[in-house]
């Protein structure tokens, strides 16, 4: 595992790391740092020309739903970084007709491999945009390859490792410090740190009140990250609000636990996140944007928020949210989610949209603010 950590850091620092799957080599970079010649720098080192590995959302953006997984895009030696950011996570619609890029995949119909899983999967792990330069070391390249493996430019990590980076540790969450933190609205709370085991991600359990000690239902807030609705207010979103909402109302329930959770854009990271609000600036909706940048509808996963609940002793819930996601989340992680709660925030016209997305395409139980915006917008 250790080693999948640190090639994660290389790959965001932009050096290429090598996925070894039984003696085959791969060279893998990201695309973001990719450079006018990095392709061609690539098919030196390995002697062997550079493809583009793409999600199965990407392609589906591009024009190819039926692909089902994902695909490896032969590329030339001249693809520069443009060619790359639009094929990539360009929003470009353009791009796909008469792409010589796709009709090479599809052509080939080469099957895919660990590598190219694995090459993904760092990437997301890594939240950056999942798509991935890969090149298989060629036999004359090989000793080159090794010998910078074996002087620390470059490293080296398993298939088979890299692709189950993004379970992190599940049953491994270390408690690692808290601290009693009085709220405006809820003055008894104490901020409970947990880190993943691979270090890369820290969540925080906020305990209000006492709890209990496992029979009642426990008033239970899953609020995933949004730094710009939770700390600035952003109109675009209603997390800043929920978030508020959420520990007010259970505070007035007596108390209960708020797991404030690494999830920032549904999980695909803050970086992705401003990309997709720009696709949305150009008439995407929240689930295409997503899309177009290769990820699906909500990447979160949510092990760590069962892991915590295990940690704290709880296995009953009375749920805060309008996500059925999460319930059934909840439920496969073995918690018992005896009743859920809506919490809303409001309604503005730079929500709106997003709101009414999350709802309509993603079964978001959020009914009651639409109406009660109709209601209001109807007059005396
Ligand atoms: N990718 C993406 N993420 C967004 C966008 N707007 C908000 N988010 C993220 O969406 C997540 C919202 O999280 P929550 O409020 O916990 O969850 P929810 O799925 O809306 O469900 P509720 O429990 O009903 O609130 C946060 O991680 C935000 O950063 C967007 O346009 N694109
Ligand atoms: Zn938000």
């Amino acid at each position: 595992m250790h080693q999948v950590e640190r090639a994660i850091f290389d790959l965001r620092r932009g050096l290429p790391v090598v996925i070894t799957d039984g003696d085959t080599r791969v060279l893998v970079q990201a695309i973001e740092g990719a450079g006018e010649d990095t392709v061609s720098r690539l098919a030196s080192h390995a002697g062997n020309t550079p493809s583009l590995v793409l999600s199965r959302h990407r392609l589906a953006a591009l024009g190819e739903p039926e692909a089902g997984h994902l695909a490896r895009l032969p590329l030339t030696e001249g693809a520069g970084r443009q060619r790359l950011v639009d094929l990539a996570f360009g929003f470009t619609p353009e791009v796909a007709v008469g792409c010589d890029e796709l009709a090479g995949w599809r052509r080939s119909l080469e099957p895919t491999q660990a590598a190219d899983r694995a090459a993904l999967a760092l990437m997301r792990r890594a939240l950056l945009i999942p798509a991935a330069l890969v090149v298989r070391v060629s036999e004359a390249q090989r000793p080159a390859v090794e010998a910078r493996l074996e002087d620390g430019a470059w490293l080296a990590v398993r298939a088979d490792q890299a692709e189950h980076c993004l379970e992190g540790g599940i049953g491994m969450l270390k408690r690692v410090s808290e601290a009693r933190i009085p709220l405006a609205d809820a003055f008894d709370c104490r901020f409970i740190l947990f880190r993943e085991p691979d270090g890369l991600r820290e969540h925080v359990a906020v305990v209000i009140g006492d709890p209990g000690n496992g029979d009642a239902a426990v008033p239970l807030r899953l609020h995933s990250a949004c730094l710009t609705g939770d700390l600035f207010g952003s109109l675009r979103c209603d997390c800043g609000e929920q978030l508020r909402n959420a520990v007010a109302d259970i505070q007035a329930l007596g108390g209960g636990v708020l797991l404030y959770l690494a999830q920032e854009g549904r999980g695909i990271g803050l970086a992705n996140k401003l990309r997709a609000y720009t696709l949305q600036d150009s008439g995407l909706d929240t689930l295409d944007a997503d899309q177009v940048l290769g990820f699906g509808e909500d990447e979160r996963h949510y092990g760590v928020a069962v892991d915590i609940l295990d940690a704290l002793g709880i296995r009953r819930v009375q749920l805060l949210t309008n996500n059925p996601g999460k319930v059934s989340a909840l439920a496969e992680g073995g918690i018992e989610v005896v009743e859920r709660q809506a919490l809303y925030g409001s309604l503005n016209d730079h929500n709106r949209r997003y709101l009414s997305a999350k709802s309509e395409r993603a079964g978001h139980l959020l009914d009651a603010v639409f109406s009660a915006d109709q209601d209001s917008n109807a007059g005396p």
